[in-house]
């Protein structure tokens, strides 16, 4: 690993932590819980003194345009694992995906060598310092060991559920179902006092990450196959995640552990982490505060959307097909502007923040090229995106003409044989656990208020401007 770049990725991940020697940062108590434990104390001073000292300057301003168009730029939301920059894309605590890439352990144990695991995203998007692979490793065995507390009646129930019910469906019961084992419930109707809510919630929050894929590969081995989850819990996340789906491909458990990684996190304002954090500030635990994030992240111009982008490309060449016109630069186009004309969205295209292609797309087309160029179903989603930007621009009104995660995502899962697009969004949810709830545990360490935004009638906001003329 190279030392130098760690060590940059290190203070750029945790620019506050003073090296008073100058070298590596000093490495904190080796669980994760404990290094977190030692960190609460001056984060809770830190938020405490901006307050103290800046609490009272203003950040912005919010227009009519932007209440009613669903709060756009309006920055009201504390959010520290992650942030977004409109031209850059993601930078998870201060990293990028190829930072990430570089210095974040992997499977081999050489950073660099391979994707990142996501134990390691886990680790710094809690902590924000780059983990050591031995604390990687350390964590691999804590969610192997935590997954037993999956309660027991959670894969009976999934096995009841009907094989047409959405998977999402199926996801979110099953999580809703699983919050019979919540610590942190327990321990708030117990009495605890509020600055220990932080304790309690990281049980549920790691319960969570260790309980997940057996739930997700239930429903995929249900839905689609026999029912059979097979564990191998000498692997990682990732890699036991693959075989309880029924994978066994040292190139799949890559893609997947890159999957898992690149979707975790996207700063707060998105659906899914939004949601799970308006939830969790009315004190819902991390296991109902989840459940409803994975709510939000199955609509369809959130997270369902890269199984539209599969659904879409299904069609059109179905539709090419029957017309005996091969897939090309000009029929994707045909396509793309009949969809705009029948006043449906092209998915995997756009997006609120972000405008430039999102990095999250740049790095699977990576992985694509370097594992499948030939792949027709690649060579197709390289075309759509030479023509489709050109197209959006024309038709003019998509404010980000540019390709996001969920247009990639579908295409190199359908090379391994995962063609089950219906299921697509569940890895997502599997993923998405890791940024939402890791934010849920600082929400609960810092004691951030329950969140209650003002909403105004059309009448106020009609008064508001007759007697505001410049405002
Ligand atoms: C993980 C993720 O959630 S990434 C996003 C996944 N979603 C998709 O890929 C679905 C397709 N994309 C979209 O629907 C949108 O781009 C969104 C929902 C992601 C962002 O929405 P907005 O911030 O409102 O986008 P924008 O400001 O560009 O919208 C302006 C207009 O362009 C339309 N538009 C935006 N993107 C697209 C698109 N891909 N295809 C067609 N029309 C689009 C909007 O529907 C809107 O139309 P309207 O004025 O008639 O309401
Ligand atoms: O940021 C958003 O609004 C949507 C998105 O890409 C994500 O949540 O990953």
């Amino acid at each position: 690993m190279n030392s130098s770049l760690v060590r940059a990725a290190r203070s750029i991940a945790h620019p506050r932590r003073p090296n008073i020697d100058g070298g590596l940062p000093a490495r904190s108590a080796s669980t994760l819980a404990e290094t977190l434990e030692s960190q609460v104390p001056a984060k809770r001073l830190a938020l405490a003194e901006l307050k103290k000292n800046h609490g009272s300057k203003v950040i912005g301003k919010v227009t009519i345009d932007q209440l009613i168009g669903g709060a756009r730029g309006v920055k009201c939301m504390l959010w520290e694992t992650s942030n977004l920059d409109a031209e850059e894309g993601i930078r998870f605590r201060g990293l990028t995906i190829p930072e990430c890439q570089q210095v974040l352990p992997t499977f081999s144990g050489k950073a660099g060598d391979g994707e990142p695991l996501l134990e390691s995203i886990i680790w710094l998007l809690l902590t924000s310092e780059v983990p050591t692979k031995a604390q990687v490793d350390g964590l691999t065995a804590e969610l192997h060991e935590r997954s037993s507390k999956l309660p027991k009646h959670v894969v009976p129930l999934l096995n009841s559920l009907p094989r047409d019910m959405h998977p999402m469906t199926q996801f979110s019961i099953g999580l809703n179902a699983a919050q019979t084992a919540s610590v942190f419930a327990k321990a708030y109707a117990d009495g605890v006092p509020k600055n220990e809510y932080h304790k309690f919630a990281l049980e549920d929050i790691l319960n969570v990450f260790a309980v997940i894929p057996e739930i997700a590969a239930t429903i995929y081995r249900n839905v689609y196959f026999d029912g059979i989850v097979k564990k191998d819990q000498t692997l990682d996340y990732s890699g036991n995640f693959c075989r309880m789906l029924g994978y066994d491909d040292p190139s799949f458990d890559e893609l997947m552990r890159l999957y898992l990684c690149i979707h975790t996190d996207h700063e707060g304002g998105n659906a899914s982490a939004h949601t799970t954090h308006l939830v969790g500030s009315t004190l819902s635990d991390p296991y109902l505060s989840y459940a409803a994030g994975l709510n939000a992240l199955a609509g369809p111009l959130h997270g369902l959307a890269n199984q539209e982008v599969l659904k879409w490309i299904q069609a059109l060449q179905e539709k090419f097909a029957k017309e005996g016109k091969e897939v090309n630069a000009d029929t994707i186009t045909e396509f793309a502007w009949e969809t705009l004309n029948a006043k449906k969205v092209v998915p995997g295209y756009g997006h609120a923040v972000l405008r430039k292609t999102d990095p999250r797309y740049t790095c699977q087309r990576e992985f694509g090229l370097k594992h499948m160029p030939d792949d027709p179903l690649f060579k197709i989603v390289d075309t759509i995106y030479s023509v489709m930007p050109g197209v959006l621009k024309e038709h003019g009104k998509v404010a980000n003409p540019y390709p996001n995660v969920d247009s990639h995502s579908g295409v190199l899962l359908w090379h391994y044989g995962f063609t089950q697009y219906q299921y697509y969004t569940v890895l997502f949810g599997v993923s998405r656990a890791v940024g939402g709830l890791s934010q849920l545990y600082w929400d609960r360490a810092l004691g951030l208020a329950l969140e209650r935004p003002k909403s105004h009638t059309p009448e106020w906001l009609e008064n508001f401007a007759k007697n505001n003329p410049d405002a």
